[in-house]
């Protein structure tokens, strides 16, 4: 079996932490990505092919090419403001990019797929921990379309034997601790990378997005995990699908919910420097509390999150934002 993955979104925040740590395990990681969103400075680990999920010539060339013995598929729009305003965009995109590529590696022989899916699936779910047995209900066409996209994986894999893996993150952050590669994105819409900027004036103050929702504090609650751990959780499952262990669902997140007012102040904490801040209206889409129960991955996969206390993923954040970017 070849030892290349074939890794789309590689250039992205969490594809190119993934190529790191597939590198580091032994594998080639080969990035497809169109640089939409990522960055031709994060492939550091192996080869970029600049190439379109939506032009599925370039993919069976790629797979042609490298002959993958996986794929890891990163690649996709994810902005929940984003998707509210402009549906189509992520239908089409993650949709029928999604499509493409799947058919694409059936075409070629390659059966392993590993997916990154999302609680943003599940919806309001009124407080309950969110685990793989939870009922999925979308609030915005970013989480109906990576359901699509779980659906169609479950359809191919029953008609052609595409072994998956599926994990469903729960709010990733961090960096990867060397400061190798780091989030940037461009404009940036993820609340610990906004709360750094207004620690450090690139931008004039955090805005808080509702103050008036049903938890302690009024503010949202999310379960954040480490990039670093989430990668180190997609290498156990290359490995679950080389062992041929079945196709799975995987939540992955601590278990421990912040909300945006905490997350606040552990950015003060950790950075020792105070945080402009003020109250704004809700943001469309937002579901008020996700937080995640992974026991399945750790009683399956032997994952147990290492780096993923608050104050870890803040200070890794934090060092790289102070000396990382990238430039197209
Ligand atoms: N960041 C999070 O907290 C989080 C949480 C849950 C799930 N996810 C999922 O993880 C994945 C990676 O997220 P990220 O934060 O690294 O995003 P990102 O925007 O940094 O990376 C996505 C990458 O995909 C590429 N891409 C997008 N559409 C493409 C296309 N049609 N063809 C080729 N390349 C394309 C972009 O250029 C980019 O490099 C996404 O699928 C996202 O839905 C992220
Ligand atoms: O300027 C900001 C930005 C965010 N928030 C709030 O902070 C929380 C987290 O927001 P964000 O960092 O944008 O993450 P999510 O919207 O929860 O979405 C992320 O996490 C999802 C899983 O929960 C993934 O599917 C998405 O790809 C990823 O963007 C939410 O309550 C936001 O309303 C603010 O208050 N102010």
């Amino acid at each position: 079996m070849s030892d290349t993955v074939l890794v789309t979104g590689g250039a992205g925040y969490i594809g190119s932490h993934a190529c790191k740590a597939l590198s580091r395990a032994g594998y080639v990681p080969v990035t497809l990505d169109n640089l939409s969103t990522g960055w031709r400075d994060a492939v550091k680990f192996g080869p970029l092919v600049e190439a379109d999920l939506l032009d599925r010539a370039a993919l069976d060339r790629a797979f042609a090419e490298y002959q993958p013995m996986a794929v890891m598929h990163f690649a996709a729009l994810s902005q929940v403001g984003e998707a509210m305003a402009e549906p189509g965009k992520y239908w089409r995109n993650n949709v029928s990019g999604s499509l493409n590529l799947i058919e694409s590696a059936i075409a070629a022989g390659c059966g392993n797929f590993v997916f990154s899916s999302t609680c943003a699936t599940y919806g309001d779910r009124d407080g309950e921990v969110l685990n793989e047995d939870t009922a999925q209900a979308p609030l915005n066409a970013y989480g109906a379309s990576k359901r699509a996209i779980e659906d169609m994986l479950v359809d191919f894999s029953a008609s052609h034997r595409l072994r998956h893996v599926i994990f469903r993150y729960f709010n990733v952050a961090g960096a990867d601790p060397d400061a190798e590669v780091g989030e940037f994105h461009q404009p940036e819409t993820h609340l610990i990378p906004l709360i750094l900027d207004a620690v450090d004036g690139k931008r004039a103050a955090l805005t808080i997005h509702g103050t008036d929702y049903p938890t302690p504090d009024g503010t949202c609650i999310r379960d954040y995990v480490h990039v670093a751990d989430l990668v180190d959780a997609h290498i156990r499952g290359l490995e679950w699908l080389r062992e041929d262990k079945g196709d799975r669902v995987f939540c992955l997140g601590t278990g421990e919910g912040f909300s945006v007012r905490e997350v606040v102040d552990a950015t003060r904490h950790v950075t020792n420097r105070p945080v402009p801040m003020h109250d704004g209206p809700r943001r469309g889409g937002d579901a008020v509390k996700l937080v995640c129960g992974s026991k399945r991955a750790r009683d399956e996969l032997g994952w147990s999150p290492s780096r993923s206390s608050m104050q870890q993923m803040i200070g890794d954040a934090w060092r790289w934002h102070q000396n990382g970017s990238y430039a197209r």
